[in-house]
C-alpha cells in the first residue's frame, strides 16, 4: 500500500475526519506541470519551449494600482523600493520589491486629482531621494540633489528584437508566493526563505536591477491554516501534493495574472525569470503576451551547490523531490539523493 492510500478509501475520498477537511473543493487556477527533465542553466526560453506547458491563461489581466512606494535600506546594505498594490480581483496587499532606481510604476507616477506635491512625496511618487525640507516630487525642480546616471531615464526596456546584449539587460524577476513558515518561522520544510534571499542577492548584484513580485498566495494558494493541516498530513506520511489533495485542494491553486499586471505596470516586458516552475513561466507571460520570459534562470537549492545558507534536512529533501517528480519542476536531484 502506498503512503497516500493509507489515508484514502477505495472511492478515493479521504479517511481523515470530515472536520479536518476544507468545506469545498477549490477549483485549480493553475494545474501542476508536466514532468520535464534536464534544463540547463540560463536556457533561453525559445530553445527550452518544449520544457514548458501552457496552463489556462486569463482572458484579460486584472487591474492593478500601486498606492504607495517607500525606500527600504536593508540589512545587507542594498536599498530597495517596496511597492504596495491594490487590484481588481482580491483585497490582498500584493507587493513588488524593486531593486535599482530605473524601474518605476506607471500607476504610482500618474497624477491624482487635487493632490499636492507633499501628497505625492508621501505616497512615494517622487524621483531621486527624499530629504528633509524637500518641497517637490519632481527631480529637476530640486537643485540640491544631483541626478545619478543610473536614474537618467524613467523609461523602461522596449521590446526590440533580442540580441544577447538585450537579453542580458532584461531585468531579473522573481514571482514569489508567500510562505510565512519558510520566510518568518524559520521552517526547514521548504526552501522558500532561501529562494527569496537568493533572489534578492542576485538582483542586488545585477546592473539591470530586478523585481520580486510578492504574491499573497500562501501555501500555493490554499492559505496558512490549510497549509499547516497539510504539514500534519505530511508528518503522517504523505507528500506535499497528496496532502493538498486529501484536504480537497488542488495540488497548486495559484494564478499569476496579478504578477503579469504588476510587471506591466512597472514597464517590464522582457524579463529573465528566476524559477524552476514551468507553469509560472507560461502563466506570467499573460493572455496578450504582455510579458516575455527571454530567459529562465534556475533556482538551484544552495545546499546542492555546497553554498552557505542552504536549507537542509529530510523534509526539504522530500519537498524538492515532490516538486521534481510530481510538479514537473526543472531541477535534477543531485547524484546520490534520487
Ligand atoms: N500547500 C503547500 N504549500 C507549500 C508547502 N511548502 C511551501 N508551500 C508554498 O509553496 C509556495 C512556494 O512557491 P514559490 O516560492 O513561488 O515556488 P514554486 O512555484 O514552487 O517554484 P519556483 O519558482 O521554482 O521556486 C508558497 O506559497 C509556499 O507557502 C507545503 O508543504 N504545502
Amino acid at each position: 500500500m502506498s503512503r497516500s492510500e493509507s489515508l484514502l478509501t477505495e472511492d478515493g475520498t479521504a479517511s481523515v475526519p470530515p472536520s479536518c477537511l476544507s468545506p469545498a473543493f477549490t477549483p485549480p487556477a493553475t494545474t501542476p506541470g508536466t514532468p520535464v527533465l534536464g534544463a540547463a542553466k540560463g536556457v533561453p526560453i525559445e530553445e527550452g519551449a518544449t520544457a514548458t506547458r501552457h496552463p489556462k491563461l486569463l482572458k484579460e489581466l486584472p487591474e492593478v494600482n500601486c498606492i504607495v512606494r517607500a525606500r527600504i535600506p536593508t540589512t545587507t546594505g542594498t536599498e530597495i523600493f517596496l511597492h504596495l498594490y491594490q487590484n481588481s480581483i482580491d483585497n490582498k496587499e500584493h507587493l513588488a520589491i524593486v531593486f535599482g532606481n530605473t524601474i518605476r510604476s506607471t500607476s504610482l507616477d500618474a497624477p491624482r486629482p487635487g493632490e499636492s506635491e507633499m501628497d505625492r512625496m508621501i505616497r512615494g511618487a517622487y524621483t531621486g531621494r527624499l530629504f528633509p525640507g524637500r518641497t517637490t516630487s519632481r527631480y529637476d525642480d530640486s537643485p540640491a540633489i544631483s541626478r545619478p546616471a543610473s536614474a537618467a531615464s524613467n523609461h523602461h526596456p522596449t521590446s526590440t528584437p533580442l540580441t544577447t546584449a538585450a537579453r542580458n539587460s532584461a531585468p531579473l524577476v522573481r514571482i514569489h508566493s508567500e510562505c510565512y513558515t519558510g520566510e518568518t518561522a524559520w521552517s526547514a520544510r521548504c526552501d522558500c526563505g532561501e529562494q527569496l534571499d537568493e533572489a534578492a542577492r542576485l538582483m542586488a548584484l545585477d546592473p539591470a536591477g530586478g523585481v520580486v513580485v510578492y504574491l499573497r498566495q500562501e501555501g500555493r494558494g490554499i492559505g496558512l491554516g490549510e497549509k499547516l493541516k497539510a504539514y500534519n498530513l505530511q508528518d503522517l506520511g504523505n507528500d506535499t501534493v497528496q496532502a493538498n489533495l486529501i484536504l480537497r485542494h488542488p495540488a497548486d491553486a495559484r494564478s499569476y495574472g496579478l504578477a503579469t499586471a504588476i510587471l506591466k505596470d512597472l514597464g517590464l516586458r522582457d524579463i529573465r525569470l528566476l524559477t524552476n516552475n514551468p507553469d509560472k513561466i507560461a502563466a506570467v507571460e499573460g493572455p496578450g503576451r504582455e510579458c516575455k520570459v527571454v530567459e529562465r534562470v534556475p533556482m538551484i537549492p544552495l545546499a546542492w551547490k555546497n553554498m552557505k545558507g542552504g536549507v537542509t534536512g529530510k523534509e526539504v529533501g522530500e519537498y524538492l523531490r515532490t516538486k521534481i517528480t510530481q510538479m514537473g519542476h526543472l531541477l535534477s536531484m543531485p547524484a546520490g539523493t534520487e
